[in-house]
């Protein structure tokens, strides 16, 4: 029935309270420690009065934490049962500073994040040896069985050790993630569980079962002697030397210029980069530390981008994927949210980042289409190997840093978001008509919430926080996630079977076309049969944009000889954009994308049951009938309209598609091109939607549903003319 303290404890700042507490847990502590049996984990500060026990005295189901004093407190586990945070809700720790002390939230629990995970048969220790005094919140986890210590900031997870002929050998690791802070997520078995099959998967090569007994959790990882310095303390060296150079450099070339001409910061900054990495000051300057960089917490901020690089967070100064190589692998260490690419945020734990390459805006002088090299390989193998990535945003801040004794203005900061798993990548258009990659990352669980205030998350907007009610209304069935969201109310979109292929009637003998003979791409030459139908012509260009509206495009088809690349498939490749269904003004429910959409672009086919006119008895606000005279010569001329029992009738209530969901507009951005491929029935050609201009993220998908130009009709047409969602009857937009 004692509170047992190492050091200062007796001059500790735990109150009688949290005294009271402590006592009370603990029945089982044992109290042989003896100053005269203490063995250092490495030289003793004068102020610390570290006491660590030799092995063979150190209590079981003890554990001392450390609070921001350094102060020190054991506090008992009961036998059997695990290590709870609660055990150390009332450890002092009222205020603490970080690298770079702007955004800590109070740390209150914290320090008992480092242990959750521990057996019950591991002591947690803490230590005041030199190199951990200095770093705050530094705590031991060491085992008994004298073979493994793992040490650890708890603000940054693990520090990994081994003990070794009686000596510790510090083998730091980053590779975890902090516990969560108890009020948020409680670190429970599982994230023990899942966290060690990181580590596991990380270093599956190098873990040193045999040394560690069991603990699968303790490992040596490599590069540990840069692992070593990654310590808040030499992390805020690094920044104020950095901020030094960085200014004395600023001032210097300010003076010279006399208030005339324009300098870049950047390459200011970088230079002092450079003469900090000459005396070898830079921290993880290799860039090899994959997860958590120690010293570095989620919430950390960093005012440009030089001084991630120093801290080891980012290494490249401006790419926004940083990669490493391990066993010859390529693996993404960090990614940068600058703000400046279309990345997207579908919440904030979830990242849709565009990959590297192509982009006239940055280094290459053409846009072309992003190839699967560098940091888009490097993600791609973080997927596949479930590797986490640490994501750092840029945010807009209205903080001033007042660094060089002035106001720098700075309007943007780095802050470090935590560790994500990248969980899918695909190909999709991008803003210049080229392939670009979009990998999804996902924050992982358990880790502390950001607190950012605002964050530029993607160039139009700050983060923003949809309300997503569906992750995906095709329950997987398109490449691309097509979630909802609803910002309106709680509601989700009405139920149907999504379906990505049209059902045609049971009777109809759908013939199929004769293909082209290509062997390889077709062109507009004469030989290529499918170009001979599109008047001599591959109706799209080399970015699958479409050239012209036709009455019928023929696109290449399953007899056809030419590869599944060929330039003339391309609305038969399915959606390609990030679109989304959305609860509009009106409280219906309507599409957008995400992304910019290029004019041009294949949004996606109206899909749904195809019915003889006469069989669809009734028709519903998801039908849409075919009213073109040209395409189906058996509907009436156009001064006695045709009605749906003239024709056929796509009906998408039961069974259908995205476009669904997509509104009519007298002045739409996307129109409907028939189109055949798999067959040659003009009478029920796919109803395919392409964007009539260029389409902005987040703007409403419409199409003209009033047979405007013969297209396709829906059942309210006459509605449409008197109320309309979108006002009066505007002139249409000549289409580009
Ligand atoms: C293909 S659905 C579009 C999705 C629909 N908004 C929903 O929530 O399911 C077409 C139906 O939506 C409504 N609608 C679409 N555009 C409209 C508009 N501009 N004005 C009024 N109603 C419209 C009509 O009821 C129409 O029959």
């Amino acid at each position: 029935m004692e509170v047992m303290t190492m050091g200062q404890y007796e001059k500790s700042s735990v109150s009688e309270l949290q005294r009271k507490r402590l006592h009370e847990h603990s029945g089982c502590l044992d109290h042989s420690f003896k100053r005269s049996k203490v063995e250092a984990l490495g030289p003793v500060p004068q102020n610390s009065g570290a006491l660590v026990p030799q092995a063979s005295e150190w209590p079981s189901n003890v554990v001392v934490a450390r609070s921001q004093n350094f102060q020190e407190v054991i506090m008992p586990l009961k036998p059997s049962r695990k290590f709870s945070l609660s055990d150390l809700e009332t450890v002092n720790t009222s205020s603490c500073h970080g690298p770079v002390s702007t955004n800590y939230p109070s740390p209150k629990t914290r320090i008992g994040q480092l242990y959750p995970g521990c057996p019950t048969q591991s002591h947690v220790l803490s230590s005041n040896s030199e190199d951990l005094a200095h770093e705050n919140f530094v705590s031991e986890v060491v085992q008994k069985n004298d073979k493994c210590i793992t040490s650890g900031n708890p603000y940054n997870g693990y520090a990994i050790g081994r003990k070794s002929q009686g000596k510790t050998v510090r083998e730091d690791s980053s590779l975890l993630q902090a516990y969560p802070r108890k009020d948020e997520t409680m670190a429970s078995e599982q994230n023990l569980t899942r966290v060690n099959s990181i580590i596991i998967g990380l270093e599956a090569s190098k873990q040193v079962k045999d040394d560690c007994g069991k603990h699968d959790h303790v490992l040596a990882a490599e590069g540990s002697s840069d692992l070593n310095i990654c310590s808040a303390t030499k992390i805020t060296e690094a920044l104020n030397q950095f901020r030094k150079i960085s200014g004395k450099l600023l001032r210097e070339r300010k003076e010279k210029l006399e208030g005339k001409g324009k300098f870049s910061v950047q390459k200011i900054h970088v230079k002092a980069a450079m003469l900090l990495k000459e005396k070898r000051r830079l921290v993880n300057a290799d860039g090899k530390v994959i997860g958590a960089v120690p010293g570095i917490e989620i919430g950390d901020r960093f005012q440009s981008r030089a001084e991630l690089v120093i801290v080891g967070l980012h290494l490249p100064f401006t790419g926004g994927i940083a990669y490493t190589t391990k066993d010859q692998t390529l693996i993404a260490t960090s990614v940068v949210e600058s703000g400046q690419y279309a990345n997207e945020r579908r919440s904030s734990d979830v990242l849709f980042y565009l990959g590297q390459g192509g982009n006239p805006a940055f280094g290459d002088k053409k846009p072309k289409d992003q190839e699967l090299v560098r940091g888009n390989l490097a993600l791609k193998n973080n997927m596949v190997a479930r590797i986490p990535v640490r994501v750092i945003r840029r945010c807009k801040t209205s903080l001033i840093f007042k660094t060089l004794g002035e106001n720098s203005g700075k309007k943007s900061e780095f802050i470090y978001d935590g560790l994500y798993f990248v969980t899918k990548f695909w190909q999709e258009r991008g803003e210049y008509g080229k392939l670009v990659f979009k990998f999804e990352l996902n924050r992982m669980a358990g880790q502390p919430k950001l607190f950012m205030g605002t964050v530029g998350s993607s160039r139009t907007s700050e983060v923003r926080h949809d309300h997503i009610v569906l992750d995906d209304i095709s329950w997987g069935k398109e490449k691309i996630p097509l979630r909802a969201v609803n910002d309106v109310d709680y509601e989700k979109p009405p139920l149907f079977t999504y379906i990505t292929k049209m059902i045609y009637p049971n009777l109809h003998d759908l013939s199929m076309p004769r293909g082209c003979q290509c062997i390889e791409e077709c062109s507009g030459l004469e030989r290529c049969s499918c170009a001979v139908k599109n008047g001599g012509e591959i109706p799209f260009d080399d970015n699958g944009l479409i050239c012209s509206q036709k009455p019928i495009v023929y696109e290449c088809g399953p007899s056809c000889k030419c590869p599944p690349s060929c330039k003339n498939r391309v609305s038969q490749h399915g959606v390609r954009f990030q679109l989304e269904v959305f609860k509009t003004e009106s409280s219906e429910w309507g599409v957008r994308s995400r992304n910019i959409i290029p004019a041009g672009g294949f949004v996606g086919e109206f899909i749904g049951k195809m019915l003889r006119g006469m069989e669809a008895k009734e028709l519903t606000r998801y039908s849409l009938f075919f009213n073109d005279i040209h395409v189906n010569p058996t509907l009436k001329s156009s001064s006695s309209p045709a009605t749906h029992e003239d024709g056929f009738v796509i009906d998408a209530a039961q069974s259908g598609n995205l476009a669904r969901f997509i509104n009519h507009s007298w002045s739409p951005n996307l129109y409907a091109q028939y189109v055949l491929y798999d067959h040659e029935d003009t009478r029920m050609p796919h109803i395919m939607l392409f964007a009539a201009k260029k389409i902005p993220p987040l703007q409403e998908l419409t199409c003209d549903y009033s047979n405007k130009d013969n297209q396709v009709c829906d059942a309210y047409r006459d509605i449409h003319k008197e109320s309309c969602y979108y006002g009066v009857r505007a002139r249409r937009e000549a289409l580009c």
